[in-house]
């Protein structure tokens, strides 16, 4: 069992940005006394009155909700300077909390993502801005405006506890997706380009956040995919999503023939088939489990396999444990979205007894309530017994 996180690029938890000391955090040139530079400390309380700039439009290090709430924290003095500017002030803020190593990582990606996105000449422009009218089919647009858990349910099944299914993409967006995708992989093959790649796992496929999706995506998952995700898995931050890793992954001949089992580096994952025309590669769940569990045996009410249908979404926990079968023939391409929540990772850092959806937590826990109420029942036989004797 490998946990599937490779080369992800979303930003690490920064829900702590704020110090509790009442003094705020010190901003700026480090080297500078900390007392010399007042106006450069961000502020404790927000400022509710002040309306944040968005910066979902930009490509950056961290995600654009994170920016617009710290700036309710910026100094006065920073709140009617150029939005680069403030950028460049929290982005050195958010970075500071970052480990070295960490640091320089997020670095060297963003020069790799700039070297790209000033060479490769996209293919589809109308891809790169959220379009939800020719991206999404009606009946998936209704639901989430309808925004309700019953509107949800009208358009999912859920053939499996926790595993959701809906029809989502509309074809004509699929195949320019696909074509995209093709062209990057020729640019790629032409300036013999070295890519990472999504992940561990896979050796084909390419990160869609790297040449110019990422904004795009990451409207895709705070609009799109964090509704539902808040009714289905608020438990392990559905709500609160906030980063992502997307990629597209590839199977046929002289590309991935199949998926080990594995869980992924996500809170949720969104898996949506985009084509072409292939046989086999069914996903295969195996039940949610907890870092300590995660090795623990399936059930056989765990066991549950998913045949792809293009344009059709699988939405999970990234802790369900899954792989993919073989492709036998044919070319499958799928879209992953792994969603991400800071503020949920930060708090199980602190919390243990986190696990309420892990399987074999519950079914412990279970265990244990059966022998408690047996050994009571023993008890209660035995006093009965001996006041009757
Ligand atoms: O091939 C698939 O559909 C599964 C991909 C997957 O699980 C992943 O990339 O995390
Ligand atoms: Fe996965």
């Amino acid at each position: 069992m490998s946990l599937h996180g490779g080369s992800s690029d979303a930003p690490p938890a920064v829900g702590n940005v704020i110090s509790s000391s009442g003094n705020g955090v010190a901003a700026g040139d480090p080297s500078r006394p900390v007392a010399m530079v007042p106006s450069q400390r961000l502020r404790l309380t927000p400022n509710r009155e002040h309306k944040p700039d968005t910066y979902d439009d930009l490509e950056l290090e961290f995600s654009a909700s994170i920016f617009s709430s710290l700036e309710r924290h910026m100094p006065p003095s920073l709140l009617g300077v150029a939005r680069d500017d403030k950028v460049k002030f929290m982005q050195e803020i958010l970075l500071k909390y970052l480990p070295q190593g960490e640091r320089n990582r997020v670095q060297r990606h963003r020069e790799y993502k700039q070297k790209i996105i000033s060479n490769y000449q996209p293919l589809h422009r109308e891809l790169y801005s959220l379009n939800p009218a020719s991206f999404f089919v009606p009946a998936f647009l209704k639901a989430i405006n309808e925004n309700t858990e019953q509107s949800f349910r009208s358009i999912m099944s859920e053939p499996s506890p926790g595993i959701f299914t809906f029809e989502m993409l509309q074809p004509h967006f699929s195949e320019l997706l696909i074509s995209e995708v093709e062209n990057f992989e020729k640019w790629v093959n032409e300036t013999k380009f070295r890519i990472m790649r999504p992940n561990t796992m896979n050796k084909y496929g390419a990160v869609l956040d790297d040449f110019g999706l990422e904004t795009m995506l990451e409207k895709l998952m705070e609009n799109f995919i964090r509704p539902i995700s808040k009714v289905f898995f608020t438990e392990v931050g559905g709500a609160t999503l906030d980063s992502h890793h997307a990629f597209v992954v590839e199977y046929g001949k002289d590309k991935d023939v199949d998926l080990g089992f594995h869980v992924d580096d996500s809170e949720v994952t969104l898996n949506v088939c985009l084509g072409k025309q292939f046989s086999g590669g069914e996903l295969f769940f195996r039940g949610t489990r907890c870092e300590k569990h995660v090795n623990t045996g399936s059930h056989a009410e765990e066991i549950f396999d998913y045949c792809h249908v293009p344009g059709r979404a699988v939405l999970h926990r990234g802790r369900h444990r899954h792989g993919a079968r073989a492709t036998t023939s044919g070319h499958r391409i799928n879209l992953l979205l792994w969603g991400r929540s800071s503020v949920y990772r930060e708090m199980k850092k602190y919390q243990k007894d986190f696990s309420t959806w892990c399987g074999e937590c519950n079914r412990e826990k279970k265990e244990r309530q059966r022998s408690t109420i047996a050994a009571t029942k023993l008890e209660l036989f035995r006093r009965e017994g001996e006041s009757t004797a």
